[in-house]
Formats: C-alpha cells, sequence, structure tokens
C-alpha cells in the first residue's frame, strides 16, 4: 500500500457490534424488489439466504461520509490510500435462519488486511468476518472480501455478443439491471456508494463505463433463482466477483445443480464470467 507510515496490523482484529430488530419492513422491500410475490413474509418467518444484508445497516452520520458515499476509512475499516472500493467475494454457512420480528447480533472483526498486484494494478484486500445471532444462538458466519483498487485507466463498455446455450437442465435468467433496480438495492442496504447510482462520479472519478451493479446484488439475484427451484435449505454458499457489470446491458444467472451442490454464475453482456458461485444444500 502506497501509504508506508500506516501499520495497518493494527486493524486486524478490531471489532464493533451491531445489533437489530429485523423489522418486518425491510423484508417485504426486499420481496417487491426481487418481484417474490408469492412467499408470505410475516414476524416469524425465515429470512431467506441473503437477505441479512437488508438489516443491521451502516449508522455513519452523513458528515462522516467520504466523498465515494461509504463511512470515512481509519475507523472499522482501515484507512487503505487507493481510492476504487469494490466487493469482491464472501464465502458463509448458515447454522439456522434469522427470524423476522425478533433482534440478533451482528459481530464484525476485521480478519485480515493483504496486498497483491493484480493485472488491473495494486489491489488491497480486507477481509471482514460477520458473525450473527439470535437468542445467543450463532445463525450465520460469513466472511467478506472487500477490495481497494488504485487509481487506473477507464474501464471499457464490453460489447455484448450472443450467449451460448444453456446447459440442458439448467435454469437461467437475464437481468436488465437498470437504474430502477440499483437505486432499491442501494436503498436495501443503506449503501451510499456513489459507483451504484451517480453517473457521473462513476464514469469521471471512478473510471467505469456506466453505473456498477453491486456484487452483494448480483449474489442475491443468484440466490433468488435457485430459492424458486430449490426447497432444500442452504447450508454454505461462496462467490467471488471477476468483473464488474454494468448498467448498460442485460446479463444472464445461469444455476445447475448436483447431487445437494448448485454451481451458479452471472455471465456479463461479453460472455466473459462476471460472478462464480457454489452452494451447498442441506442433507434432503
Ligand atoms: C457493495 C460494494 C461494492 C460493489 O458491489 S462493487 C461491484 C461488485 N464487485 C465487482 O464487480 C468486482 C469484480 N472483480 C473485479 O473487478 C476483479 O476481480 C478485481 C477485484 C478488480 C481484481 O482483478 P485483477 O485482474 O486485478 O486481479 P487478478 O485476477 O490478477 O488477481 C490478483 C490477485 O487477487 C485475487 N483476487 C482477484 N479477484 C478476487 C476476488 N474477487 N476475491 C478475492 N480475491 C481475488 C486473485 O486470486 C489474485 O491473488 P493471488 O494470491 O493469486 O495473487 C461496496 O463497496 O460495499
Amino acid at each position: 500500500m502506497t501509504d508506508s507510515t500506516t501499520d495497518y496490523a493494527q486493524w486486524i482484529g478490531r471489532q464493533e457490534t451491531t445489533d437489530d430488530d429485523l423489522a418486518l419492513a425491510p423484508a417485504l422491500a426486499a420481496a417487491a424488489t426481487f418481484d417474490d410475490t408469492l412467499t408470505r413474509f410475516e414476524k416469524g418467518s425465515a429470512l431467506p439466504p441473503l437477505w441479512h444484508w437488508f438489516y443491521f445497516l451502516p449508522r455513519a452520520p452523513q458528515a462522516l461520509l467520504d466523498v465515494d458515499g461509504h463511512p470515512q476509512r481509519g475507523g472499522f475499516m482501515p484507512p487503505i490510500p487507493y481510492p476504487r472500493r469494490m466487493f469482491a467475494g464472501a464465502r458463509m454457512r448458515f447454522h439456522r435462519p434469522l427470524v423476522i420480528g425478533q433482534p440478533a447480533r451482528r459481530e464484525a472483526t476485521i480478519r485480515d488486511i493483504r496486498q497483491k498486484s493484480g493485472r488491473s494494478g495494486s489491489l488491497a484486500f480486507v477481509s471482514v468476518v460477520h458473525n450473527f445471532y439470535q437468542d445467543g444462538l450463532l445463525c450465520i458466519e460469513e466472511e467478506q472480501d472487500i477490495v481497494y483498487r488504485e487509481p487506473g485507466p477507464a474501464v471499457a463498455c464490453p460489447r455484448a455478443i450472443d450467449w451460448k446455450p444453456v446447459p440442458a437442465g439448467a435454469w437461467s435468467r437475464i437481468v436488465t439491471p437498470d437504474p430502477r433496480l440499483l437505486f432499491r438495492f442501494s436503498a436495501l442496504t443503506f449503501n451510499a456508494h456513489r459507483i451504484h447510482y451517480d453517473r457521473p462520479y462513476a464514469t469521471g472519478e471512478e473510471g467505469y463505463p456506466g453505473l456498477v451493479v453491486h456484487g452483494p446484488l448480483t449474489a442475491v439475484l443468484l440466490m433468488e433463482l435457485a430459492r424458486k427451484h430449490v426447497a432444500r435449505p442452504v447450508r454454505e454458499f461462496s462467490f467471488r466477483g471477476l468483473a464488474a457489470l454494468f448498467d448498460l446491458a442485460p446479463f444472464r444467472l445461469v444455476c445447475t445443480v448436483d447431487d445437494g451442490q448448485l454451481s451458479l454464475e452471472a455471465q456479463a453482456p461479453d460472455g466473459a464470467l462476471a460472478m462464480s458461485a457454489s452452494a451447498e444444500l442441506a442433507a434432503a
């Protein structure tokens, strides 16, 4: 990292605890966003996998937001000097579902900070562990990879091609990531990161060709595709974002199932693998 005066190691182990009542309203807003008109959500319902992201929202005062819209670094997150933050991936294990309408707690810990050299330039990865509890019981363990990227050349706009046919038996969906969907997801997660809604900032300051699709949004859409077809609970889920998706063209989700294992991917308009994910289902 270019700031040689800061000892980032002192951030490892830093913790933050957030309590939330798991109100019904965010689940209803999420159901609307993901066109789930069939599930009846009420107090006492289990939250679908990944919907915990719509709770435990950031609480930084407006005055403490950075220029990119995230809470200023140097508090819980280390003061990495690279300007472009991205959600790179996550791994999680679901022990029991969180239940709507009952208090819950999230304990976040900085696990690791690593400098890497990528094809796109210097990268600093911060891995953050989130443990979620309800009634004193561990419900979800999650480890997120947040990456900070040094300034670099503008990212090219992907050229749309015809996708390859979907494998036999796979489930698929074409998603049109328009600003209404991105706005609703930013609102659900109270995420003020400007790359998702402020086009002049996303293109002019961070060098993207359009608004950037949230990595967690793509992950939720993949999980929702699976949830539509599979009744068995998900035990484990992991994903890695490999190329950014933009609001400029539709992308495709594909899910195949093999003996309790789901393989999922989001394919960019140019056919590139934008997100790779896998899930393990609970025993039948
Ligand atoms: C919410 C939110 C923000 C967002 O949602 S941003 C939008 C969602 N995220 C993305 O679109 C990220 C898509 N991924 C990328 O653009 C690239 O993968 C990335 C992160 C820029 C890295 O690309 P590079 O080509 O520079 O990297 P390399 O493939 O050369 O790999 C270099 C080393 O880094 C490791 N690595 C690469 N990608 C990931 C990843 N996604 N997760 C973890 N690690 C990754 C790779 O393994 C190499 O490691 P070595 O140990 O082998 O050197 C919000 O801000 O809240």
